[in-house]
């Protein structure tokens, strides 16, 4: 081998050469760091050896021989890929064993290369493989930042059951089964739902989210399956349902446990056969639609009280996420209660609050049954009362108790026997505090309709468009 022409592209990344033949090992190796002075190239001399280095670290390429002592090249290929499923693999196969070559495509190698191996052939697949890798790189971390922005916001939390749970949720959204997402009201259901929903290869579908419960139950089959005209009193047009609205999508059923029978036995048929019939219909059509569940009862019990259908309820329960309550993962209160401080500063168009350390220790101890949906509920009410910028242990007492706006103290001291601000300010501040607080939940009523809001508060609009820019605030915001 001669190493042909001289180092013509800087690229980055890692490679990592297999072949239990040290010598060819490293002359590859060679070429290849001749070439692309950037990369970092390491050459190993069995499976189990590349196994450990790539886990140690990722690499972005991976040329292994097929025909090796203890692990072939193929288990090497398949149990490499389950670890860094971006990871470019090239194969080398000897002349005239292109059927092994064709195999080890099928099962996920980026290309392969045959011995004797060709310098300029080599480069360019190295070249291709690295950019591959990149481009798969870019693309998931994209599809991450889309997902958090599109699901309305981010999981939350560095625990280690936050952490177990954020892989779980990569490894669910990349297949297609039904999921059951298990755990108390509060603890992240439907956040998890949408992710799941914009992490995996439905992404650019639509989600649909049904709140079982909230629709009466002699609604519930109409709305999720659809029905004709005529088909029961006030039916007076077709009705397209649910299911039918998210083909190719993903429906997330939260509250299932509590669906009636009828329901039940109507939605196991939908699972079964991919079919919706709308209510009123002899037609059936085809759907193609991802099922999430969600549930914070016990189905095992209503399976043996006989309320839930068994059939149904594995059906569901292909996969399953359990979220542990607030309580059971309290490292995460911190972060959590900083983000929702963050955004409702932003919401409000408020400067950022400074949190007593006391505070965060009583949140942190707080057993929150209500889980994070409390928390967040209680971050609002503690950024709507505060008239400071700072949150302190009086102001959280009082929000506590359900109180009313607390006398601001001077910003000079810090707590304790804290001085009065002088009644001017005190009162600017707390007339400032309930002006945002009123403006955003004013235009968060009327969904940014400047005309209905001024309508619904009695200001003019003239006073209103005043108020929002001396808020720094556009009602464009409110809008979907
Ligand atoms: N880990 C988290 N990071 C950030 N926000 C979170 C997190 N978990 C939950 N939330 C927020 O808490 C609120 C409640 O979450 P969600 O509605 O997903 O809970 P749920 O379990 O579906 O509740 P329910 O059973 O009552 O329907 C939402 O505003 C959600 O965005």
């Amino acid at each position: 081998m001669e190493v042909m022409g001289a180092p013509s592209v800087v690229i980055g990344g890692r490679v990592v050469i297999v072949d239990d033949e040290v010598d060819f090992a490293r002359g590859l190796a060679r070429l290849v760091c001749g070439q692309f002075p950037g990369l970092e190239v390491e050459a190993v001399h069995s499976a189990a050896e590349a196994l450990r280095t790539l886990s140690a670290k990722p690499a972005q390429l991976m040329i292994t021989d097929l025909r090796m002592p203890e692990m072939t090249g193929l288990q090497l290929l398949s149990q490499a890929l389950g670890l860094l499923p971006d990871l470019s693999m090239v194969v080398l196969t000897a002349y005239g064993t292109i059927e092994t070559a064709v195999e080890a495509l099928r099962a996920g190698a980026y290309d392969f290369l045959t011995k004797p191996i060709e310098p300029e052939q080599l480069f360019r697949v190295v070249e291709k493989g690295l950019e591959r890798s990149r481009l798969l790189e870019e693309n998931n971390r994209l599809r991450k930042i889309l997902a958090n922005k599109e699901c309305g916001g981010e999981l939350v939390g560095e625990g280690a059951a936050m952490r177990q749970l954020k892989r779980t949720i990569a490894a669910v959204a990349q297949s297609e089964y039904t999921v059951l997402v298990r755990g108390e009201s509060g603890t992240g259901k439907e956040l998890v739902a949408r992710m799941v929903h914009h992490l995996g290869v439905r992404a650019s579908r639509p989600f649909l989210a049904v709140n079982c419960p909230s629709i009466p139950e002699n609604l519930l089959e109409s709305e999720l399956f659809g029905h004709v005209k005529g088909a029961f009193t006030g039916a007076d047009r077709d009705h397209k349902g649910l299911f039918a609205a998210a083909d190719k999508g993903t429906i997330h059923l939260d509250e299932i446990g509590d669906i009636s029978p009828a329901v039940q036995t109507k939605l196991l048929r939908v699972m079964q056969d991919g079919e919706v019939r709308p209510v009123g219909s002899n037609r059936s059509s085809r759907v193609d639609v991802r099922v999430v569940a969600s549930t914070n009862q016990n189905l095992e019990a209503a399976m043996q009280a006989k309320t839930f259908r068994e059939d149904l309820y594995y059906r569901l329960n292909v996969l399953t996420i359990t979220l542990p309550p607030l309580r059971e993962r309290a490292e995460d209160i911190p972060l959590l209660a900083g983000h929702f401080f963050r955004a409702a500063c932003r919401e409000m168009g408020l400067a950022e609050k400074q949190v007593d350390p006391e505070v965060m220790h009583w949140m942190a101890t707080h057993p929150w049954p209500g889980n994070v949906r409390e928390l967040q509920n209680f971050v609002r009410r503690l950024t709507v009362f505060a008239t400071t910028e700072r949150v302190d242990m009086n102001l959280l007492r009082m929000v506590q108790q359900g109180g009313c706006l607390p006398v601001p103290m001077s910003k000079s001291q810090n707590g304790g026997d804290a001085a009065l601000e002088p009644y001017k300010n005190a009162k600017a501040d707390a007339v400032t505090a309930f002006t945002h607080s009123y403006v955003n939940e004013l235009l968060a009523q009327t969904k940014g309709n400047v005309s209905e809001a001024a309508r619904v508060s009695g200001l003019s609009r003239v006073a209103l468009q005043k108020i929002l820019s001396r808020m720094g605030e556009s009602a464009a915001r409110f809008r979907d």
